[in-house]
């Protein structure tokens, strides 16, 4: 089987009906050495791709379960450059797309040019970078074309209308939709505002919008999901995965496709 791209990999879970998921994990927590298998294991479970965190001593937009992990990943010394070199040796096992979120201190230490290389090199298809405004984005993006690498835009609820749209038109691969205002972390109510942002963020998009922050539940994933083309859940994989609750992890991600929700 070969590796699949991003597109591609939309593409035929919406072929099949499907919703995408996407669960995010930090690499480094639990040690570099449990990647694979996290990723061996999600893969097998049925996912749209996998959002693969860089633990960072400074984040700003992730909630507490989240800084956590990164906190442990960081005790472990994990770096930028061993999770490469760990995803390179993997490559040929892995064929969902994979997608680093990062913020841009890791990447500048690394060096733009170096790091575009190497991502693609360890076999990633994607980047977000929540602290990389679009007005700055040229700084790398011309590194990351060159390596075919989709640079993911991320909207909040707060975006203004125009902001929206050019936010949305910039991004590649798909567009996340911020579902919350403020950071990462599962909570328990979704309100039906969620309905009419998504389908603004859907005007403007010619790629599929996913949604997440705080979806926890298969209903979470199934009503948030059903409102636009599919759901990242970090926080929530992260703990389940630390109670060795598999079962669940393999409950969430079927949720968002067709035949379950029959
Ligand atoms: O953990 P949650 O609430 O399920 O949300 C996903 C989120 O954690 C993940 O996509 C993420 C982690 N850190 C981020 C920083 C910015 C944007 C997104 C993220």
């Amino acid at each position: 089987m070969t590796k699949t791209d991003l597109n591609e990999a939309f593409q035929v879970v919406h072929k099949r009906g499907d919703k995408a998921f996407v669960p995010y994990i930090m690499a480094g927590d639990g040690g570099l050495h449990s990647l694979g298998e996290k990723i061996a294991f999600l893969e097998k479970a049925g996912v749209t791709a996998i959002e693969i965190g860089i633990p960072f001593s400074d984040p700003v937009a992730d909630g507490p379960t989240i800084q956590q992990a990164g906190s442990r990943a960081l005790k472990e010394g994990t770096s930028l450059r061993a999770i490469l070199d760990h995803l390179s040796g993997i490559r040929n096992q892995v064929h969902v797309p994979l997608i680093l979120m990062t913020y841009l201190n890791p990447v500048y230490k690394y060096g733009v040019e170096t790091f575009s290389k190497d991502a693609k090199e360890a076999g990633v298809s994607g980047l977000i970078i929540p602290d990389l405004p679009i007005e700055q984005a040229g700084v790398i993006k011309p590194y990351l074309k060159q390596e075919n690498l989709a640079l993911i835009q991320l909207v909040t609820l707060t975006s203004p209308a125009e902001r929206m749209q050019k936010i949305v038109e910039a991004s590649e691969g798909f567009v996340y939709a911020v579902t919350v205002n403020g950071i990462t972390g599962a909570r328990s109510n979704v309100s039906d505002y969620l309905e009419s942002y998504l389908n603004r963020i859907k005007k403007y998009s010619d790629t599929p919008v996913l949604a997440g922050f705080g979806i926890s539940t298969p209903e979470q994933v199934r009503d948030i999901g059903g409102k636009c083309d599919g759901v990242v859940v970090g926080s929530k994989i992260i703990s389940l995965w630390e109670e060795g609750k598999y079962e669940e992890i393999q409950e969430l991600v079927e949720s968002g496709k067709s035949k379950t929700a029959l």
